[in-house]
């Protein structure tokens, strides 16, 4: 037996949600490129979850479900005034919030198909309320509760502020859903897939998959471009501190990918994204860093930017706290990984891998007095 580190290269499952093919990627055959400059987030949402694009009272019905699901149990909101919350991100919150949705849903255990969706809703409406509230009732603000007749992306911006958001903030918040929502086998995803093919349930598939994509190394990495950015704080410094990071083989956060060779294809939509908002916001010296780091990133490691990178100049110019970038990744990516578990119990097998055993041979056991 030999092993591949990362278990890269490896095909572990058949999957006909997204693909990553020469660099491309496409949500069921549909371009990244396409959908962002064309889709709603509710639209990628129905097309991850039926594969295929709603028609107009489809795609009514889904929205209108989700508006139904937005509130939260009063229960959870409670829960997040004990928390220690000046010390707590707000991924640990969401990630215990999420589990606590579960001793609220009645139907939780029930495996059913027709369950298993209608807990697929209420994941998908409810995480968007679970951050919002959890960022205002941490500084001492009452959670806004969500308004029925906007989008998903509206509403998201509207409970964070309390107030209605411009309709850039909208288009470009909806475009960010969009971008994040699926990505194939990544690291979150195949955590809740390995979760759920134990024929567990849905919401510990979502826990286990939150739990995955807060790390630096996924998620987490869109939080570590702005503590980077702020960092670094004028354009004069960008070569001096990155030179530094490469010179002593620190990772620059939002670089790089196991998969993408050539480049991340969101990641151009985003660098727009970036270059208005931060205009429009007079903060323009955002996006100027950001543009020489990737000089200097990809010049001289060859290495492009992800789809993190400029995400965090994007969400910076929407007045979003930075450390809810990664819960907003879940916000959307809550799509995807439902998807998956979805496709996971359609046709389920336990995944279970082995490992290239690297330890000591056989030994004897040594009683404690003799050691
Ligand atoms: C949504 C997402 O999850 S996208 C990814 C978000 N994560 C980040 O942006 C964190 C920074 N990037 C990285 O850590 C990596 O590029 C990953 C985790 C994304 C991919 O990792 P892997 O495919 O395992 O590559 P690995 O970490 O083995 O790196 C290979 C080589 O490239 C270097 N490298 C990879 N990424 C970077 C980076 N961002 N900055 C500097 N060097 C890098 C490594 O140091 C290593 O160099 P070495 O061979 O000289 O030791
Ligand atoms: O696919 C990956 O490894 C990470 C990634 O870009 C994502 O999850 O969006």
């Amino acid at each position: 037996m030999t092993s591949t580190r990362g278990l890269e290269g490896i095909v572990a499952t058949q999957s006909s949600i997204s693909s990553i093919i020469d660099d491309t990627l496409t949500y069921v055959g549909y371009d990244i490129d396409d959908l962002t400059n064309n889709a709603s987030f509710e639209e990628v949402v129905y097309l991850l979850w039926h594969k295929r694009l709603p028609n107009a009272s489809e795609l009514a019905e889904l929205k209108q479900q989700l508006a139904d699901n937005m509130a939260v149990p009063q229960e959870v909101l409670n829960h997040f005034k004990t928390y220690p919350i000046d010390k707590v991100h707000p991924m640990s919150a969401l990630r215990t919030a999420v589990s606590m949705l579960a001793l609220y849903d009645d139907a939780a255990e029930d495996m059913s198909e027709e369950a298993n969706y209608l807990k697929a809703i209420q994941l998908q409406a409810k995480m968007s309320t679970l951050v919002t509230a959890f960022s205002r009732v941490r500084k001492g603000l009452e959670p806004v509760a969500p308004k029925t007749d906007l989008g998903y992306a509206a509403n998201f911006l509207y409970m964070l502020s309390g107030e209605m958001p411009e309709e850039i903030e909208v288009e470009a918040f909806n475009k960010a859903l969009v971008l994040h929502a699926d990505h194939e086998l990544n690291a979150s995803t195949f955590t809740a897939r390995v979760c759920v093919a134990t024929l567990s349930d849905i919401y510990s598939g979502v826990v286990s998959a939150i739990g995955a994509l807060k790390g630096p190394l996924h998620g987490g990495a869109n939080e570590q471009v702005m503590k980077m950015l702020t960092e670094i704080d004028t354009l004069d410094n960008v070569d001096s501190y990155i030179q530094d990071k490469l010179d002593n083989k620190v990772k620059i956060m939002g670089f790089g990918h196991r998969v993408y060779r050539k480049g991340d294809p969101r990641a151009k939509h985003l660098r727009e994204m970036s270059q208005k908002l931060t205009t429009l916001r007079g903060e323009s010296k955002l996006y100027d860093m950001s543009v020489r780091i990737e000089e200097i990133v990809t010049g001289q490691k060859n290495l492009p930017p992800n789809v993190d990178f400029y995400s965090a100049s994007v969400y910076h110019s929407l007045n979003i706290d930075h450390d809810l970038f990664t819960p907003i990744f879940a916000v959307s990516r809550v799509s995807g990984w439902v998807a998956h578990i979805l496709e996971q119990y359609s046709d389920n097998r336990l995944i279970r891998p082995r490992a290239e055993y690297v330890g000591p041979g056989m030994q004897k056991y040594i009683p404690i007095e003799e050691r």
